[in-house]
């Protein structure tokens, strides 16, 4: 791939909209955007300018659109390359003839990422902050999006470079014991560095599925006996009426999904048909159904009438699932602590229960950091060969501290496989 050839991709969104961008980038830019521009000629723009004009077809002179022409002078821009933006009106038809007079005037489409990959050859961004610009795009909560720009503006890259530093740090150490024993260099405290890192390591990979469930989102089911208030409570939860609900006994037959936005976390609540023996084959399904749902769910809400004689426990997968006590606003027929009180009638207990939810899915970290598969995947190793370097004596931990020095710098992506690269940015859209 020629890496510094002029690039050119529509930036927006498919689809009609008030502005539409198309960015051109690469060794010419300025020349190209010149030939299909009428108005202040774009290289005798300074960087960081614009000016309104037509984006015209040089062949016949055409106007294609009244727009603004944006100028960034390598290596101020995005890419660290020359490039220009045409913002124009946000129509496909404008945007596929802007990107035909570009390509006629010796532009490429971009690839998918290919402008971000120019960012991170240029050094304008390490591996993780191009993550995380995907990451932003695709947050759909507000906890991924939090978690995205921070991991964008180098947080996660700080803290990572921070703890190789100690790494490579003690290596040259324990080189210097090795190669001048008898010069006095300072006895080593290997052991106490090594595991502050892995202590790091750690911390960071707790909390690898809260970064999981911000981006992926979260399934929680409510499963109960019939008339315990699993609807109700699903429609307390969201505010408004989603489900039925009523005191017949059996109200819902079938499942019913709502969205949820708790936290920051987008969550998918799904209310099921009350769970007990019975001989129904209809109301069976219904049943086995819900059981499944619990399966597979990411969290579970087990609703039990308080004002009730308690039910035998359905088969749930208890260690991922929350005990809840509803009607709490009735004279209780029962006690019991490992039950969160709440009434879906008064709003009593609901904050708290919504705090369970949280630390559930999200543990006491909070969850602020953006970890994608391939970091977690990084940190696993690095905390192995941590773990052996603290088995080995100080004089042959060498080697396992390399090993994991370098697993850290996979996050940041130095010493990262051509490989590897190519399958990030793959998963961009045309355009970043
Ligand atoms: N019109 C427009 N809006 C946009 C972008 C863009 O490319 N174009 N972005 C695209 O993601 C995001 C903003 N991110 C950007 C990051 C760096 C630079 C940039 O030109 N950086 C130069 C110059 C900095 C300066 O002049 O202060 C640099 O880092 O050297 C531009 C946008 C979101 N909004
Ligand atoms: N007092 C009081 N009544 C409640 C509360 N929650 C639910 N109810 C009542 O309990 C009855 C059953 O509520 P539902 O929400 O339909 O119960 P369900 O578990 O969805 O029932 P099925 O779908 O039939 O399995 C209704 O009459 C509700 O008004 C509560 O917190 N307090
Ligand atoms: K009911
Ligand atoms: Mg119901």
């Amino acid at each position: 791939m020629n890496l510094k050839d002029p690039i050119c991709a529509i930036a927006t969104p498919p689809g009609k909209g008030a502005i539409g961008v198309v960015r051109l980038s690469g060794e010419g830019a300025l020349e190209i955007a010149a030939r299909v521009w009428r108005g202040k000629d774009p290289r005798r723009l300074k960087g960081g300018r614009f000016a309104l004009g037509e984006v015209v077809d040089p062949k016949t002179g055409e106007a294609i659109d009244q727009a603004i022409l944006l100028v960034f002078r390598a290596p101020r821009s995005y890419t660290g390359e020359d490039l220009v933006e045409f913002q124009t009106h946000g129509s496909p038809a404008v945007l596929r003839r802007v990107m035909e007079v570009l390509v006629a005037e010796g532009a490429r489409p971009a690839g998918r990422g290919e402008f971000t990959f120019r960012a991170y050859l240029n050094g304008k961004m390490d591996l993780a902050q191009a993550e995380a610009v995907l990451a932003l795009i695709e947050a759909e909560g507000e906890l991924a999006r939090r978690q995205a720009l921070r991991a964008l503006e180098g947080a996660l890259s700080r803290r990572i470079e921070a703890l190789e530093n100690r790494l490579l740090n003690l290596l040259a150490h324990i080189q210097a014991l090795l190669d001048y024993p008898e010069e006095g260099v300072e006895p080593l405290e290997a052991e106490r560095t090594i595991r502050e890192v892995l202590a790091e390591v750690e911390a960071l990979l707790a909390q690898a599925k809260a970064s999981r469930l911000a981006q992926k989102g979260a399934r929680l089911a409510l499963i109960g006996a019939p008339n315990a208030g699993k609807s109700s409570l699903l429609n307390a939860l969201l505010g408004y009426e989603r489900a039925l609900v009523s005191p017949i006994p059996g109200t819902t037959r079938d499942y019913l999904e709502a969205p949820l936005e708790l936290f920051g976390i987008p969550l998918v609540a799904v209310d099921t048909a009350g769970v007990r023996e019975t001989e129904d084959p209809v109301e069976r399904m219904g049943v086995e159904r819900a059981l499944g749902i619990a399966e597979e769910a990411d969290l579970v809400l087990y609703v039990v009438d308080r004002s009730q004689p308690k039910p035998a426990p359905p088969p749930l997968p208890w260690a991922r699932t929350l005990k809840v006590a509803t009607k709490s606003d009735l004279p209780p027929a029962w006690e019991d602590p490992e039950f969160l009180p709440v009434s879906s009638l008064t709003g009593e207990g609901l904050d708290r229960l919504k705090e369970a939810v949280r630390e559930a899915l999200l543990g006491r970290e909070g969850g602020e950091v953006l970890l994608t598969e391939r970091q977690v995947e990084a940190l696993l190793r690095a905390r192995e060969r941590l773990e052996e370097a603290l088995s080995l004596p100080e004089d042959l931990m060498g080697l396992a501290l390399e090993e994991a020095a370098r697993a850290l710098a996979l996050l940041t992506g130095k010493e990262v496989a051509e490989e590897v690269v190519a399958r990030v940015f793959q998963n961009f859209c045309v355009g970043k």
